[in-house]
């Protein structure tokens, strides 16, 4: 057997939580030969509910589950994490601006960016799940001292699978069939969802679907309200779809790529495409055979994906400013 990994999860009682600690513990994220040790972070109110998670957690007797620690001092979860999920954070309530919100939770991530910056392993990686992803993720970043900006990354998997399931079913294939998708841009309702690049079996998804007021119109709008539908539906917002999507962003970012295909996470942008330098932003990535990852370079923009990219680009450095204050100079 391997040495175990350590993975960190913030938010572990709340549904995303419940979603994603089972599956890691049985070993879809990381493999059937990879014990696992897992460093489960709540707040105070989230304690008790945790503590029940943990005794499931003990009842699964999982062959892979090394460890287990429940807690809610920073050091003590993110002590030699390998991985970090942030998934954590406090929701947007009625009346809430969402300058209310990037506050609130900004705060969150300074502490956790500086607690992974002491207690996590060298070669920690850190996926920010919690809303405003991006601009906590960056607020993370700028916090941990030491960390290198390429091991954090926010979630825009769940939009990408879910352009992929519209694209899929409006032209009558498996998901499976559609490739090339990119989300650009921020986890939110300007998102740019880009079908111009995408393909179905290999071909341009324009050439299979022929209906561009459809592209341009329903589906760009499907992909950026889905979240806002399911809470309609549901009554509570997307968990096991985003819990989902989270694993399978890790899974995408410890696997090489298939060839020619890439896939959609935000990353610390390095100014490829235009998008300034240091914003966190999705964009094509692909991981390399040695499991370091890269910004594809050379994806067409056209006109109309230009101005779609600069509207959400645009909206994450509103957010980074303001936000400015919990960003080191
Ligand atoms: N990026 C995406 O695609 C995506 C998709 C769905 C949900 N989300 C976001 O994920 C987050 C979690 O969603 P959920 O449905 O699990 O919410 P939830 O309210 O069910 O659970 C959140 C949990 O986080 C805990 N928490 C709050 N502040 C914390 C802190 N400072 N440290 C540790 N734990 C803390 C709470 O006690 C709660 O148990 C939300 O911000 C949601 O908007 C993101």
């Amino acid at each position: 057997m391997k040495e175990p990994i350590t993975v960190s999860i913030t938010g572990a009682a709340g549904q995303i939580g419940y979603a994603i600690l089972f599956r890691i513990a049985s070993g879809f994220v990381f493999g059937e030969e990879q014990p696992v040790n897992l460093r489960l972070i709540e707040i105070e109110p989230g304690l008790p509910a945790l503590k029940g998670v943990v005794m499931e957690l003990e009842d699964c007797a999982f062959p892979l589950l090394n460890e287990v620690v429940a807690t809610t001092d920073l050091d003590e979860g993110f002590k030699g994490a390998n991985w970090a999920f942030l998934i954590g954070s406090v929701p947007r309530k009625a009346g809430m601006e969402r300058a209310d919100l990037l506050g609130i939770n900004g705060k969150i991530f300074t502490g956790q960016g500086q607690a992974i910056a002491r207690s996590a392993s060298k070669d920690v990686r850190v996926l920010v799940v919690g809303n405003p992803c991006n601009t906590n993720a960056l607020i993370a970043m700028n916090n941990a001292e030491g960390v290198p900006n390429d091991r954090f990354f926010a979630m825009t998997r769940l939009d990408e699978n879910r352009a992929k399931s519209q694209l899929a079913a409006k032209a009558g294939v498996h998901n499976s069939d559609v490739t090339n998708l990119c989300i650009w841009g921020n986890h939110s309702a300007t998102q740019y969802p880009d079908f111009t690049n995408a393909k179905i079996k290999g071909r341009p998804v324009t050439e299979v679907i022929t209906d561009r007021d459809w592209l341009e119109g329903e589906f760009i709008k499907t992909v950026q309200q889905r979240g806002a539908a399911i809470i309609n539906a549901r009554g509570a917002s997307s968990a096991a779809s985003a819990a989902n999507a989270a694993m399978d962003t890790v899974k995408s970012l410890i696997n090489p790529t298939p060839e020619g295909d890439w896939y959609s996470v935000a990353v610390c942008s390095d100014g490829s495409y235009g998008i300034e330098k240091g914003l966190i932003v999705s964009m094509p990535i692909r991981t390399k055979d040695d499991g370091s990852w890269e910004v594809v370079q050379g994806v067409p923009v056209n006109d109309f994906s230009r101005e779609k990219i600069d509207a959400t680009v645009n909206e994450l450095k509103e957010e980074r400013d303001a936000v400015k204050d919990l960003i080191p100079a």
